[in-house]
């Protein structure tokens, strides 16, 4: 079992609740997406697998430990086998590539080894390495601030899979990417995570690219999980009920077409003659 939530909620130091009474299991070497609308808790749920955030309510086992229980060491034991993609990561400007990449393992390296790697890289190789399959091999020496939102995103992802962590949690890892490179960069982590038995959950916006590289998808909408289904039993009425907002529709709606269409019109790409 990778991961076990039995009546969790959420509760964020502002008094919100994020999560609602969430009964979740996943199985070692799943690959389950989350989808749902925006503040639906996709982050707040991640984050809390994550171990950045504690459950205000209910019980949690992440790789067979209760991180409400540990401390100290074991914590951070349990932490350098979570490997967490960010959709913007929290990477210094300044950093070198190779050094953000060398930075997954500092969780499993003594701490001198760790403070002489962010000074001196110390296995340029392997950070090299991880960049390939993303093709950021070139940049291993740029520095992080002269990168692109989509070259950022491949670097925390090149870091995870450096890190070689036991379980994968992903916050919309391709939100920045084009969509060549967002479907080549899920089947890496599909891959990844066959090959390694391990499991990946990641949220994401696009719902198309949820259904193709996901067997399992979760809906969730106000903190609530909507439906957890195969991938292929996913009706629109229900992507239809997940996303539904009223006061979005009513608006549109009501609108004078005349005045919506060449709004949207606008913004449509055009094609080269
Ligand atoms: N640190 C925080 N303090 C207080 N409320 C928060 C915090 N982080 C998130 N929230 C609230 O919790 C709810 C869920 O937010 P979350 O970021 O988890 O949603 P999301 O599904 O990831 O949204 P999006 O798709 O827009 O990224 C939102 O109403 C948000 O305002």
């Amino acid at each position: 079992m990778s991961l076990r939530l039995e009546g969790v909620g959420l509760t964020h130091a502002n008094g919100f609740q994020a999560l609602h009474d969430i009964d979740l299991s996943i199985t070692q070497g799943e690959r389950v997406a989350i989808i749902g609308p925006s503040g639906a808790g996709k982050t707040s749920l991640l984050r809390l697998l994550g171990t950045g955030l504690e459950a205000s309510a209910g019980q949690l086992q992440l790789l067979n430990g209760n991180p409400a229980v540990l401390r100290g060491r074991a914590l951070r034991r349990l932490r350098s086998r979570i490997g967490l993609i960010h959709q913007s990561p929290p990477l210094p400007p300044r950093q070198r590539v190779v050094t953000a990449v060398l930075a997954g393992r500092l969780g499993q390296w003594s701490l001198l080894r760790s403070l002489i790697s962010l000074c001196y890289p110390l296995d340029a190789a392997g950070a090299r390495a991880a960049l390939e399959p993303l093709d950021m091999q070139d940049k291993l020496f740029t520095r992080c601030d002269q990168l692109s939102g989509g070259q950022l995103q491949r670097v925390g992802i090149a870091r995870v899979l450096y890190q070689r962590a036991d379980l994968l949690l992903a916050d919309e890892p391709v939100s920045a990417m084009d969509p060549v490179l967002a479907d080549h960069t899920l089947n890496l982590l599909g891959k990844v995570a066959a090959e390694r038995g391990i499991s990946l959950v990641a949220s994401l916006h696009a719902v198309d690219l949820a259904l193709r590289h996901f067997p399992r998808i979760i809906g969730l909408r106000a903190g609530q999980v909507l439906f957890d289904l195969p991938a292929e039993r996913v009706t629109q009425a229900e992507l239809d009920q997940l996303y539904n907002n009223d006061s979005f529709s009513e608006s549109v709606m009501d609108a004078d077409p005349e005045s919506v269409l060449p709004t949207v019109s606008a913004k449509a790409p055009r094609r080269c003659t």
